[in-house]
């Protein structure tokens, strides 16, 4: 079911540091960063080339990752992001074997303009996992809505 990594997501308590840290220490790079509302976080994404490293900041006073960065306030590794080919037959076939789909169920639009959903961390080792669909099952899902944030320089299919 699984296919490439899409990323993996640190949660920082500043994401204008994070970035400029990545920058300055490994000579990377951040996309500009991308105010997500319906995900409650500020996005940038640092394309070191088999994957993509997220540096997520709270957005608004309901931000999901808020409770992990009171926990880690120096920031840490949130989640992992596989990319899926049908996140609808992935969703059911995952709630079938008894995980829990987080939210209400229903994919959103994330950070790449794909449908994403995420998997309850208790279910899967203590490690929230993110499925990201590949681009060419998106119209199926949400029509019409397919790569309408999803920066140029970050589009792998
Ligand atoms: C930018 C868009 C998108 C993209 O396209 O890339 C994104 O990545 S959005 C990223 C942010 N969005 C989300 O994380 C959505 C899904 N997350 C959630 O629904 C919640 O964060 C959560 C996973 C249900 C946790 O809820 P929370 O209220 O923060 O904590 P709880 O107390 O309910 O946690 C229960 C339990 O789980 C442990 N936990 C929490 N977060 C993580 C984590 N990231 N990794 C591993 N474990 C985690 C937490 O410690 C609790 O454990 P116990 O203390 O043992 O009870
Ligand atoms: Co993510």
């Amino acid at each position: 079911m699984l296919r490439r990594l899409n990323h993996i997501a640190i949660a920082v308590p500043n994401l204008t540091a994070a970035a400029t840290l990545y920058r300055t220490a490994f000579a990377m790079e951040p996309t500009p960063p991308q105010a997500l509302p319906d995900h409650g976080v500020t996005v940038s994404f640092i394309d070191i080339g088999n994957t993509m490293i997220e540096l997520m900041e709270p957005l608004g006073n309901d931000s999901p990752i808020r409770a992990f960065l009171d926990k880690n306030p120096a920031g840490g590794i949130h989640h992992l992001c596989y990319e899926v080919d049908d996140i609808i037959a992935a969703r059911d076939h995952l709630r079938n074997e008894g995980a829990r789909i987080l939210g209400d169920g229903e994919p959103k639009i994330g950070a790449h303009g794909r449908p994403v959903l995420f998997l309850h961390p208790k279910d899967f080792n203590g490690t929230l996992i993110e499925l990201e669909q590949v681009q060419e099952k998106c119209e199926a899902v949400f029509p019409g809505k397919t790569g309408t944030v999803f920066p140029a320089n970050l589009r792998k299919n």
